[in-house]
């Protein structure tokens, strides 16, 4: 599997975020995403994955030495950000049940797994409205790790996730590096220690 970037830019309005961006992401290589705030992570990541246009250059996917069309690339990738909406109106249980409707849960893996794996098994029946925000980042979290996916976006992991959670995350995330590609844009090392590549957004003004 790989993901290459070439010439990628990304303007909002008449000011570049970033440009003449090149780069491949390949299995095993996880990659951190660094930059201040305001300097263009989350866009780098929504452009990766399709959610919003480049404004230049162009992205391939290859899957299996097959490229695949941008409208099909979701099939293979999670997405945890701080913008992701989840569906407030369900209880967790329902929640889940929907989604992986169309994603694949990961062999071997029940509903009630996950709902384990992300210590919210005293929540299964409560709506998600009434999660608290680090309830709400572990779900997210744990919707990106337990996939059959192969590749794992994660937006500012730990946001919301208190000590506890923190260590959580970074157990969580350490089984998951061997079957998938991650990304991790943040700005504090404890979120992407394991990776082994580095892209600095700002240094492509
Ligand atoms: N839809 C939009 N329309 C206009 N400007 C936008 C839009 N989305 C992002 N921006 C701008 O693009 C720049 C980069 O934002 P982005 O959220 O990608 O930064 P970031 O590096 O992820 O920041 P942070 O670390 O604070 O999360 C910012 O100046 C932001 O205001």
């Amino acid at each position: 599997m790989q993901i290459a970037v070439e010439g990628l830019g990304k303007k909002f309005n008449r000011e570049w975020i970033f440009r003449n961006l090149s780069i491949a992401f390949e299995k095993g290589k996880h990659c951190a995403i660094t930059g201040g705030n305001g300097s263009g992570k989350s866009t780098f990541l929504q452009v990766l994955c399709g959610y919003i246009p480049a404004s230049e250059g162009k992205v391939t996917y290859t899957f299996n030495n097959k490229p695949v069309p941008t409208e099909l690339v979701y099939q293979h990738f999670d997405i945890s950000t701080p913008y992701l909406e989840l569906i407030e109106e369900f209880t967790l249980r329902e929640f889940l049940t929907f989604h992986f409707k169309f994603k694949k849960l990961k062999v071997g893996l029940t509903i009630n797994d996950f709902v384990e794996l992300v210590y919210l098994q005293n929540s299964a029946e409560k709506p998600i409205r009434n999660f608290s925000s680090g309830m709400k980042q572990r779900l997210k979290l744990g919707l990106c790790f337990y996939s059959q996916s192969e590749i794992c976006l994660l937006d500012e992991p730990t946001t919301n996730l208190d000590t506890a959670g923190i260590a959580w995350y970074r157990k969580s995330v350490e089984p998951i590096l061997e079957d998938k590609l991650v990304l991790v844009s943040s700005n504090q090392k404890h979120e992407y220690e394991f990776c082994t590549e580095s892209l600095h957004i700002p240094d492509f003004k």
